[in-house]
């Protein structure tokens, strides 16, 4: 598969994208050994509409508000390919499930947000291009080694993020073209959305994930809008309702693997809620959900391949 150069055009990368679809990707599937379902069958559980087979959840039901075919902040007046191509389905708009958790918090969750080839080719360019790094955190006075890559974006002039005794250094939007195409392809579903900021992290196979933790850093305000892509390899994602002993600082425990620190909810089901996050698609968190709830990407002993996660969020 061709390998993308990171200041191709946009256009490039739909004529990548396009070409990718008729031949099949190395890093298709490469990373398809992770237990990850192949397009076809992606397509026909799309085809099935499913509510939200992959999510423990009876609240799931259909948004019948999704619109396309606006910008929420059109800075610049191109249309990007990965614009265009969404809006051009836009008859055929992925189906879009909202998740109520309660008390002012809820998701939204988007199973095929991007094309499945054109997702490849994302990660491939992100895999390659993105300067990964590992740094040394601080969790409860004790360094260690963040057990995945990381990469930080944002517009330039905002609050710096810190998190962990760790504060990144911002990339710019420009030096990731493919990031901004991304972005706007977010706010075409998203009108109502800002996004100025984001946080990338790869999962380098089965031990990589990332503690219980709630993105809710006061640079964010009391109420941000997360929007989360996934790429590669399929992991959980699991969502906590906080109790009382969840300190703000338990915050992102990577002090050890999340699936040992899950307490018993006292209170049944609804207090968590767990979603294999596919390929190509799109969660949003909203409302309180990070003032309410913790979340996770545990360690998974089967999921080998590599995953690629964007937050993008919204620094006040
Ligand atoms: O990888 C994911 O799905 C979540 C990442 C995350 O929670 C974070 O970066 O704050
Ligand atoms: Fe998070």
């Amino acid at each position: 598969m061709a390998r993308m150069n990171p200041h191709n055009s946009t256009a490039d990368l739909l004529s990548e994208s396009l070409q990718a679809a008729n031949e099949p990707s190395d890093v298709a599937s490469k990373n398809l050994s992770c237990g990850q379902i192949t397009n076809e069958e992606d397509e026909s559980l799309d085809k099935q509409n499913k509510c939200c087979s992959d999510i423990v959840s009876d609240s799931c039901k259909d948004d019948s508000n999704y619109k396309t075919g606006l910008n929420c902040h059109q800075e610049d007046q191109r249309r990007t390919s990965l614009v265009a191509s969404i809006v051009e389905t836009s008859h055929d708009a992925p189906t879009r499930r909202t998740i109520d958790l309660g008390h002012g918090s809820d998701l939204i969750y988007i199973q095929r947000f991007l094309p499945f080839q054109k997702s490849w080719t994302l990660f491939d360019y992100l895999d390659k291009h993105i300067p990964w790094t590992r740094p040394t955190i601080r969790v409860f006075g004790r360094s260690c080694l963040q057990p995945r890559d990381t990469c930080y974006v944002a517009s330039s002039g905002l609050t710096p993020l810190m998190y962990s005794g760790y504060r990144p250094d911002a990339y710019s939007w420009d030096d990731f073209p493919p990031l901004k195409d991304i972005l706007d392809a977010i706010c075409v579903a998203f009108p109502g959305s800002r996004f100025n900021s984001l946080l990338l992290n790869r999962y380098n196979g089965a031990n990589d994930y990332v503690g219980w933790h709630a993105d809710d850093e006061k640079l964010y305000g009391p109420t941000p809008e997360i929007a989360s892509l996934s790429f590669g390899c399929e992991r959980d994602f699991v969502l906590k309702k906080k109790k009382l002993q969840d300190s703000s600082r338990e915050k992102r425990g990577e002090g050890g693997p999340a699936k040992k620190r899950l307490k018993k909810s006292s209170s049944g089901e609804e207090d968590q809620h767990s979603f294999a996050l596919k390929h190509g698609s799109l969660l949003v968190m909203r409302g309180y959900t990070q003032r309410d709830w913790i979340h996770s990407v545990p360690k998974r002993a089967k999921a080998e391949g590599t995953r690629i996660n964007l937050t993008f969020r919204l620094v006040l």
